[in-house]
């Protein structure tokens, strides 16, 4: 087979695949050979070669058979130049284009970056794959295609890993760009040091002069006048400039408390992307992932089968917990040594199986308001607009989103097929009234007990 071939076979797959998943699964392979039957495609890394080989080697494999090329088999392996430019093997500082600028890359107050924290150590599964491709993208470092990207999700669901994965994967592949990640608590933090020490004009210098900004926590400036009138500014010079911005928060910008409108608009403008809660599979992935980094530390220790699996199916929090799950039973294996067993899995995690046990629906919330406020059930579903039934309404809607990971949209769903934005009305309505509403804010709290009891 020639490169030819694969040129049209990469015609077909578009349209089979999808643009998208085109540009980002398929058209970054290399075709190195085809040989009794197997054809070799190099990869970026090692996940990318897992994710093109479940879900896109079926496809690659019949079209090259299409085209007429004996293919049997596709494989993917890390190419020779991906591996030489990953982050594990940082260019020496010589490697980097000399040039003259006003604020020397040793000023640029990033915050350190994890070197755990790549694209290589990063599982891909459904509830992540947009904002992993949409990062991967951005750590090409090449056009600015969409301004900003803005990276939201729950807790623990990996924001900050997939930036710092970009930040990593920016310093190997364009160490000519100035890359600066930090989090919106440490920017208020310089931008009030700059005002205390009259040093404002150096501070904008400094952050305009940037390539790539990347802001993680963003909700975090919320109702902080000052700082949220600077960062505007910084990013409309950025913008301006077409230089990358890549910001994260716990919730999409129009659901941020206290921004202002202004601010939400512009992070409105680029790529807005989910990471939604783990379901199994991922977290299943993840926890493999981990084990392999384990058994290289703790060599010799046997886990049975079928723990990973009770592992993935009973803490499903966020990953974070997952991770201090594993760590635990690997150091209490090792220590006590004995196998991983299911038994000593139990044992040893009960107070972390036991916090995971409890998961509130949102049907639980609704049978709850509706019981305290002596409304019907039927009522939290149905069309009523009296205020003895819509209050306890947005009561319940203000707990749904407290205590479950649903989103708006999931739980106007549940709300008899509600729109997010009133969702979002109802939740904004309860968090109003409760500061002046001393009833309604005792209600909650007896109702948040009743249920997380
Ligand atoms: N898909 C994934 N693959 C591998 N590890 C992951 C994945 N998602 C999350 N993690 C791990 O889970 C932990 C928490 O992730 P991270 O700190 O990025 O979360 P976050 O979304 O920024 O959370 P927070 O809202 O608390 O800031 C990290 O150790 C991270 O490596």
């Amino acid at each position: 087979m020639t490169n030819e071939t694969w040129g049209q076979v990469r015609e077909e797959l578009i349209k089979r695949v999808g643009k998208n998943n085109y540009v980002t699964w398929i058209e970054p392979l290399k075709l190195s050979g085809l040989k009794n039957g197997v054809a070799r495609f190099e990869v970026p890394t090692i996940f990318f070669g897992d994710w093109v080989q479940r879900n896109y080697a079926d496809h690659i494999r019949t079209q090259l058979a299409n085209a007429g090329a004996a293919v049997e088999r596709v494989e993917f392996s890390v190419g020779q130049a991906a591996a030489e430019s990953r982050p594990a093997a940082p260019k020496p500082a010589a490697a980097k284009p000399a040039r003259t600028r006003a604020v020397a890359d040793e000023e640029l107050p990033g915050a350190p970056l994890d070197p755990r924290f790549t694209f290589d150590s990063f599982v891909v599964g459904k509830p992540n794959e947009l904002a992993h491709a949409a990062a991967r993208r951005v750590a090409e470092g090449g056009p600015v295609t969409f301004n900003p990207l803005f990276l939201y999700g729950g807790v623990g669901l990996g924001k900050t890993h997939l930036m710092h994965a970009i930040a990593h994967e920016l310093q190997s592949r364009r160490p000519d760009l100035r890359v600066l990640y930090l989090s919106a608590e440490q920017f208020m933090y310089r931008f009030v040091q700059a005002l205390r020490e009259r040093q404002v004009m150096d501070f904008k210098e400094l952050f305009r002069s940037v390539d790539v900004l990347m802001v993680d926590d963003v909700q975090f400036i919320a109702g902080k006048d000052s700082t949220q009138e600077e960062f505007f500014h910084t990013f409309n010079a950025l913008v301006d400039q077409n230089k990358q911005i890549v910001i994260s928060a716990d919730r999409a910008p129009g659901e941020i408390k206290d921004l202002e409108e202004r601010i939400k608009s512009r992070l409105q403008c680029g790529l807005v992307v989910d990471l939604h809660p783990t379901d199994y599979e991922l977290r299943l992935g993840i926890l493999q992932q981990k084990v392999d980094f384990y058994r290289s530390q703790y060599r010799g220790l046997v886990i049975a089968g079928g723990v990973l699996e009770f592992l993935a199916h009973r803490i499903t929090t966020n990953v974070r917990v997952l991770e201090g799950a594993l760590t635990r039973l690997f150091a209490f294996a090792s220590l006590v040594g004995r196998e991983i067993t299911l038994d000593l899995t139990q044992d040893c995690l009960a107070d972390i199986l036991r916090s995971s046990d409890r998961k509130l629906s949102i049907e639980e919330i609704q049978r709850k308001v509706a019981e305290h406020y002596n409304i019907r059930l039927s009522d939290m579903i149905g069309p009523k607009r009296l205020r003895t039934i819509a209050r306890p309404r947005q009561v319940a809607m203000y707990l749904a989103k407290q205590l479950t990971p649903r989103s708006l949209p999931e739980i106007g769903r549940r709300f008899g097929g509600r729109d997010h934005t009133t969702i979002m009305h109802g939740v904004r309505k309860i968090e109003e009234l409760m500061t002046t509403d001393s009833q309604l804010a005792d209600d909650l709290q007896l109702l948040r007990r009743l249920l997380q009891g």
